[in-house]
């Protein structure tokens, strides 16, 4: 594949003009994700009546990695694939539930990780968004992988 920025169909719209994945060579940047669904809601997150949030660190790591998988598998790539990640929690108190799902999906072969807090995500509902890198390992589809 040649050098390439895609804008993943069926999954949620930027929220600005960049694309989802960028394919340089044999690396493959995957940009910062949410658990925000195509209909702008958010996996992981709610309100009542009154404003009052239900915020649920893990589905919303389920959702990221689910996500950053559906935008990988647009470029023949899979979660395997993936070398580095660095997560955005805007609290370190969700640590310990983004940390159980992240044990689902990855062992200690899995990618280099880096977390951090920041004071903000782009969304109010937001706990996390998390960026990542993949090496496209030339021949193998995901299909191959699979
Ligand atoms: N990557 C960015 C935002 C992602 C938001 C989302 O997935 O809901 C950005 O603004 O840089």
């Amino acid at each position: 594949m040649t050098d390439k920025s895609l804008v993943v169909e069926g999954k949620a719209t930027p929220r600005g003009r960049f694309p989802h994945v960028k394919v340089v060579g044999d690396l493959v940047f995957v940009s910062g994700t949410s658990s925000r669904r195509p209909d702008n809601t958010f996996a992981g997150a709610g309100a009542d009546a009154m404003g009052v949030t239900d915020l649920d660190i893990e589905a919303q790591t389920r959702a990221v990695l689910d996500n950053i998988s559906d935008v990988l598998a647009a470029v023949d790539c899979t979660l395997d694939d993936l070398v580095q990640v660095t997560a955005y929690l805007v609290s370190m108190n969700d640590f310990g539930g983004y940390n159980r799902v992240w044990d689902e999906y990855f062992d200690a072969s899995g990618p280099t990780r880096t977390t951090v807090a920041v004071h903000q995500l782009p969304h109010p509902y937001l706990l996390i968004e998390i960026q990542a890198v993949a090496v496209r390992r030339p021949g193998r589809t995901a299909k191959e992988k699979s």
